[in-house]
């Protein structure tokens, strides 16, 4: 069963390097120098600088090489899914597609699996997602992550294809909740980094990051989503991971608005475009999302650290 890997950034790269010690994987990136640079050096340089690309590892720009392979993972950011399915449509139509992506489309408020099934909506899909670093997957760590896809067979078969030495698999069929679990800890960890950012202490990210989970689980059972599936790897699991740790790009972030320092736009924060997303679909949906709220506010600077804590502190008081 062989393994293509599209988008050579942090993520996608540690995968690729993982899953060729199950057997050679071709990395894809959209620019040629980048695949010539890492053929040539042995590294991504631009992603991953310090990690050697293991002789099973073949990175490539043709996008056709790539797609002959039987399962094709998406790592590209989340808002860029549905240009890269449609400019590649009839290459990935015959592949097994995974989508490694976090995050909330903004212009249609869905998540990875339901964009390749609008995109190549014959074309079996699944989602693997959960708490991992990029770092600590390609440097051999230990990691535990969530496959999920709504065919039960399928989920086995990529289980065993995709557990790799340091990354063990955990399936489910809840591909909703896993989504939503994933994208929706983006938003709460910018919130915890702007208060530690902003020097509001730990008890009050461990506030945001409970009352955060709240609000995960409003949205995600309201989708039909199960809750146990929030409470797992893909959910509870990443966002303990991404709301403590300043590895998380999302959290840093957080601790620049907190600081009143600027960010880089060109990196990848996925819980930027995610938190409009669902705040638009939680005002759609009658829901109450606070913390998703502030976050909106923040990232517009129609708000401060300051004003957006004192906003929740002076909601009405209810019960837990
Ligand atoms: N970095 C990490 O530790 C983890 C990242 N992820 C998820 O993986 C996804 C990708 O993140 P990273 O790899 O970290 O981002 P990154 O910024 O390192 O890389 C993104 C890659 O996608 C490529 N790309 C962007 N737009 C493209 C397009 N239209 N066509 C082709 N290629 C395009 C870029 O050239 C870049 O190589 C995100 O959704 C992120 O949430 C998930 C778990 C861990
Ligand atoms: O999703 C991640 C960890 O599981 C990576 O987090 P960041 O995208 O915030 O860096």
């Amino acid at each position: 069963m062989s393994i293509a890997v599209i988008g050579a950034g942090a993520f996608g790269t540690a995968l690729a390097i993982s899953l060729t010690a199950n057997g050679p994987v071709c990395l894809w990136t959209r620019d040629q120098d980048h695949a010539q640079e890492m053929q040539d050096t042995g590294q991504n340089t631009r992603r991953l600088p310090g990690v050697a690309l293991p002789s099973g590892l073949t990175a490539t720009a043709e996008f056709d090489q790539a797609a002959q392979h039987e399962t094709v993972l998406l790592a590209v950011p989340m808002q860029q899914l549905r240009r890269v399915l449609s400019e590649h449509a009839s290459a990935l139509r015959h592949a097994t597609l995974v989508a490694c992506c976090k995050g909330i489309e903004l212009e249609t408020g869905i998540g990875p699996c339901a964009v390749i099934g609008q995109v190549l909506p014959e074309t079996p899909c699944a989602l693997l997602t959960g708490p991992s670093f990029a770092h600590d997957i390609a440097r051999g760590l230990p990691t535990a992550l969530t496959l999920a896809t709504e065919n039960a067979q399928r989920g086995v078969r990529l289980q065993q294809l995709l557990s790799t030495a340091n990354i063990r698999l955990y399936r489910t069929t809840d591909v909703i909740g896993a989504e939503l679990g994933g994208a929706l800890k983006n938003v709460i960890a910018i919130a915890c980094g702007t208060v530690i950012g902003a020097g509001m202490g730990a008890s009050a990210r461990a506030a945001l990051m409970t009352r955060g989970y709240a609000e995960m689980q409003r949205m995600a059972l309201a989708l039909g989503a199960r809750a146990e599936t929030l409470a797992g790897l893909s959910g509870f699991g990443d966002l303990a991971l991404t709301c403590t740790s300043d590895q998380s790009r999302n959290y840093q972030l957080g601790l620049a608005i907190g600081r009143g320092e600027g960010f880089d736009p060109s990196i990848t924060v996925e819980g930027a475009a995610t938190a409009r997303a669902v705040a638009a679909k939680a005002e759609q949906m009658g829901l109450d999302m606070p913390i998703t709220e502030i976050v909106v506010g923040l990232l517009d600077s129609a708000l401060t650290p300051e004003s957006a804590m004192s906003r929740l502190l002076a909601r009405p008081l209810k019960e837990e």
